[in-house]
């Protein structure tokens, strides 16, 4: 086994989530595929592949779980629409993707070069569930069940640009560093957090988060 696939796989073990070998071999392609776009299209400021695999492979598989979680509560295990906003290199939309074949994932981002390469990954990694869109997430107007972003923008920012995004039922879900206590004090009146997950990343000590928001009615 090569090292980044045993990095890999005991990541998934720590994050208590059991991925059938197809789904580790299209991560580490999807990892292989950044790697080779980064050289020519600059797409992460990662290039180390060992920090690649802790700051951004596992640090978006950590989100998985409560994503699986929030669905099956939600009775949206099948079928449901994701929106990854500012989606970049495809963190985490590309991950979700790969681990969750009955979730729709849309990527978006403004820059041209990071869509064409969210739509060469579909291709490439066999992805049918995945959509690379290039625009800006405020001229979005089709539902979404769940609206996603990680290194984005404050929760303002993202919960006012994409709410025209939002399913009426539909929950927005922001991967966040250190707990944003600034941001959450300032946070739209039409806006409300229901819960908030600690997250542990395998392999990296810092603080993470995700905060669950819906609309307030
Ligand atoms: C710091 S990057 C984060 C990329 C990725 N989510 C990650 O965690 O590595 C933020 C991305 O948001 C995109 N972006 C900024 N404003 C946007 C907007 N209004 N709509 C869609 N994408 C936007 C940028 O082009 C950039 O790729």
């Amino acid at each position: 086994m090569r090292g980044a696939e045993q990095e890999l796989r005991a990541g998934l073990k720590a994050l208590r989530l059991d991925l059938s070998d197809q789904q580790v071999a299209q991560l580490l392609d999807y990892q292989a595929l950044i790697g080779k776009w980064t050289k020519v299209y600059n797409l992460t400021a990662v290039r180390d592949p060992a920090e690649m695999m802790t700051h951004h492979l596992l640090d978006s598989l950590a989100a998985v779980a409560p994503l699986q979680r929030h669905l099956q509560k939600a009775g949206l295990e099948q079928g449901s629409r994701l929106l990854d906003v500012g989606s970049g290199a495809g963190l985490p939309g590309v991950v979700i993707a790969i681990c969750c074949p009955a979730v729709a994932v849309t990527c978006v981002d403004t820059v041209a070069k990071k869509a064409a390469f969210i739509k060469q990954a579909a291709l490439a990694l066999k992805l049918p569930n995945l959509t690379g869109l290039h625009a800006r997430v405020e001229s979005i107007a089709q539902p979404f069940d769940v609206i996603c972003s990680r290194a984005f923008a404050s929760l303002h920012d993202f919960t006012q640009w994409s709410v025209g995004a939002l399913a009426p039922q539909g929950a927005w879900m922001a991967m966040k560093g250190k707990y944003p206590a600034d941001e959450l004090a300032v946070l739209p009146p039409n806006v409300q957090v229901f819960h908030v997950e600690q997250l542990q990343v395998p392999g990296l000590d810092a603080e993470r988060c995700i905060l669950w928001m819906r609309r307030k009615t």
